[in-house]
């Protein structure tokens, strides 16, 4: 179920699997399958089709020279830029023999200043400077060359990974680096987490896996997967008849400090729309009489609330005040399942203490940090956070026993056993306010309603992502969206999901 592998994963079944075949065969059918995905790219009559493909100094020129072989016989014409092996460097004996196919193909080798990249039309880039043997950041020609290459309207397939693109973290290598902007990606072997989290999304385009035809049996059993309905279906239940409002669970949302009472009502929402039998909206200041656009909540003061009767979303709004501690203090002694959110996590980062007593915790815990958030957890930077968010999200996790939702492009989901999901559902309409108590609402609502609490966080961030991607596609975004109009959408995309898998 779409696995990720790390670099160094890669380069363990590379190697198990190259021992097994004859010399080059695994670049020989990555350059094919690289020939095969820019085919699909390019239009039907390909004689008349223009193909820039960049091949560099390492096995990743050696696809892209396979590949520039391929299409010059089916008729493209193929411009060949070479990057040679920098001095003291010697090519692996297959990226030779592709270099001696490709020289003895149609495809023209050019220097840069002579291609004329900028002024002519092309159909398709194929981008083989480097793949997952990136060691720095990109430089001088090649840096100049990707710039001009971006420039181009065309589409651009990336041969493993976009070059510059860091394939375990999904960064652009470099404080100020430059990596290719692929409207396509075909990777080779696995699956790669850089390729989805961090800067991935916005560089790799639609990623397709080649998997070379390597044996199942040299991989290893995989600890991070990309997110798939199939790992929380089962949990997707049809209503009995025979069901009260006291069937489908209780959610407590605890927020609201003065000047922040929508964060805790756009949660609470969100959880009666999700199903929930009974809502609460809880203020650490000024409680709310009620919420006018949605009178099913119960809004009341925090102070006055039976902590072990519902689950707790603690966070959205709270503040930082003596009181908002206090709450949180209490919601950790409770028995209840415990989603922290927002400030609570702020709250949690500046006591060492109150981070012991949720690790030790028996009753579940989500946390959904967004990355300024994890960093205070971590003690630093959201620029470390980014650099790795697959570390962070499962550092945290480790430490503090509970699941990790680190949000952003590509949201990292943790458990305390270093298993990981990266999401794939969602768009920039989210990068808005609200969208975060939005999230919360709606994994409180699924582990009210019984969901464990890792299938729990799962569903949470899948759906909360397409519905964003749904209000896209009619228009409502990415532009504009807000965060209230998710509501309705992560009702009707729940529904339809429970209707679906359901029996
Ligand atoms: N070896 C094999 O069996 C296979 C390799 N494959 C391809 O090989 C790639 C990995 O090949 P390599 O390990 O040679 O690595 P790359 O081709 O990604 O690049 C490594 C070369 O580039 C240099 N380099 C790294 N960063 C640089 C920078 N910023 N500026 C200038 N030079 C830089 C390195 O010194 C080295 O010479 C994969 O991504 C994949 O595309 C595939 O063909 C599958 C099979
Ligand atoms: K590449």
């Amino acid at each position: 179920m779409n696995p990720l592998y790390t670099v160094a994963e890669i380069r363990a079944v590379e190697y198990a699997a190259a021992a097994t075949l004859p010399p080059g065969a695994l670049m020989q059918r990555a350059g094919q399958a690289a020939a095969n995905a820019a085919l699909d790219l390019l239009p039907l009559s390909t004689a008349q089709a223009r193909v820039l493909v960049l091949a560099g100094p390492g096995d990743n020129g050696g696809d892209a020279l396979e590949a520039a072989a391929h299409l010059s016989y089916t008729g493209a014409q193929v411009t060949l830029i070479h990057f040679a092996p920098a001095e003291g460097r010697v090519s692996s004996d297959e990226r030779q023999a592709a270099l001696q196919r490709a020289k003895v193909s149609d495809a023209r080798f050019r220097e840069v200043a002579d291609a004329s990249i900028a002024a002519t039309e092309w159909n398709l880039v194929i981008d083989g400077l480097f793949g997952i043997g990136l060691k720095r950041p990109l430089d001088g020609a090649v840096r100049a060359l990707v710039e001009t290459v971006n420039q181009l309207r065309c589409n651009v397939l990336a041969l493993d990974v976009p070059s510059g693109l860091d394939a375990d973290s999904g960064c652009v290598v470099g404080p100020d680096g430059v990596a290719v902007h692929a409207t396509h990606t075909i990777t080779f072997i696995g699956n790669k987490p850089g390729l989805h989290t961090c800067d991935g999304r916005d560089y790799a385009g639609l990623v397709d896996v080649a998997r070379l035809e390597i044996d199942a049996s040299h991989f290893a059993p995989a600890s991070l997967h990309l997110n798939d309905v199939k790992f929380f279906s089962r949990h997707l239940q049809a209503r009995r008849h025979n069901s009260h409002k006291g069937s489908y669970g209780n959610v407590a949302v605890i927020g609201g400090a003065r000047g922040m009472s929508g964060a805790p009502i756009l949660a609470a929402r969100t959880a009666i729309n999700s199903g929930v039998g009974r809502v609460y909206a809880l203020f650490v200041e000024d409680a709310l009489p009620c919420d006018p656009g949605q009178p099913e909540l119960m809004c009341r003061s925090a102070g006055d609330f039976e902590l072990n009767t519902a689950t707790l979303v603690i966070g959205p709004g709270l503040g930082d005040s003596s009181a908002a501690h206090a709450l949180l203090d209490q919601a950790i002694a409770s028995d209840s399942v415990l989603l922290a959110d927002a400030d609570a996590i702020n709250l949690l980062a500046g006591d060492a203490a109150l981070q012991t007593r949720l690790a030790q915790r028996q009753a579940a815990v989500v946390l959904t940090p967004h990355p300024l958030e994890a960093a205070r957890l971590l003690g630093s930077s959201i620029g470390a956070v980014q650099a790795d968010r697959l570390a962070a999200a499962r550092t945290l996790a480790a430490r503090l026993q509970a699941i990790v939702v680190l949000k952003g492009s590509g949201t990292v989901i943790a458990a305390p056993d270093g298993k990981a999901v990266i999401n794939t559902t969602g768009n920039p309409a989210l990068a808005t306010a609200g969208t975060g108590d939005v999230l919360a609402g709606l994994c409180g609502a699924l582990l009210a309603q019984g969901w464990p609490q890792w299938e729990a966080a799962l569903a949470a961030v899948w759906l909360h992502g397409m519905a964003a991607d749904v209000l896209v596609t009619e228009g409502c975004g990415p532009i504009g969206l807000t965060a209230a109009e998710l509501i309705p959408a992560i009702r009707t995309a729940l529904n339809r999901m429970v209707q679906h898998h359901a029996r």
